[in-house]
């Protein structure tokens, strides 16, 4: 049976400092390495041979996909980068302290935002632009919802990795808390007011097997 693994990142500096990172390009910390290593050595026990790794265009999770590669000893594997796999963005929330966010709008409203489907954080009032997504003409978003985030992920989940699973060809995805729920969201259906209740912890695997008409058969969180 087909199998696909499913990791976010490990720690990075601003979930350490506990901000809104979104599309900001912040590192693992030494405690994310270390997570990092733990969910290669679990994943390494499963004893996976993989075709392809995907990940995103930030580099908390480029890294985490490294560290993965080299240790399960896959090193060899492609490595697709795509910024279709990157964390929700958060808008004007970015860099704010998320207990402070609680304070200025409330725990509900933080609540709607951070784990909701269609609540759409305030939005920045200017683009930003940087040269990885103005080269391939992609907008950076003022800010995201998880539907939205779904909406720009999927086509990705389509044209590429669902067909490789279809060959029968093992897949790694290591990408990012929300990115990674709109992800779980389509393949375990789940519905728009349910999905507040699915975290995903940094660095810790979950493996789908899939029939031959890419439907999931099971799925376990490794720990
Ligand atoms: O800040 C972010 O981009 C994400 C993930 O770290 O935040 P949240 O805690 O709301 O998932």
């Amino acid at each position: 049976m087909v199998k696909l693994v499913i990791t976010r990142h490990g720690e990075s500096q601003a979930n350490r400092d506990n901000v809104y990172t979104g599309w900001s390009d912040v590192k693992l910390t030494p405690k994310g390495i270390e997570q990092a290593h733990l969910a290669a050595g679990l994943i390494r026990n499963l004893d996976i041979q993989f075709s392809d790794i995907h990940t995103s265009f930030l580099q908390r999770a480029i890294t985490t996909s490294n560290l993965i590669c080299d240790e399960i000893g896959q090193s060899y594997l492609p490595i697709h980068k795509t910024w279709r796999l990157n964390e929700r963005h958060y808008g004007a929330l970015r860099g704010m302290n998320k207990d402070d966010s609680k304070k200025q709008f409330g725990v509900e409203q933080i609540a709607k935002w951070r784990r909701g489907y269609t609540a759409l954080p305030p939005q920045l009032t200017i683009r930003d632009h940087e040269r990885r997504y103005d080269e391939l003409g992609v907008k950076i978003p003022l800010s995201e919802s998880l539907e939205m985030t779904q909406k720009r992920l999927l086509p990705y989940w389509n044209d590429v990795i669902a067909g490789k699973l279809l060959d029968g060809k093992n897949q790694l995805i290591v990408a990012h808390g929300s990115s990674l729920r709109a992800l779980i969201k389509y393949l375990d259906d789940i519905p728009d007011d349910e999905i507040n209740t699915v975290e995903v912890p940094n660095g810790q695997p979950i493996m789908y097997e899939f029939d031959e008409q890419l439907k999931a058969i099971s799925k376990i969180i490794l720990k």
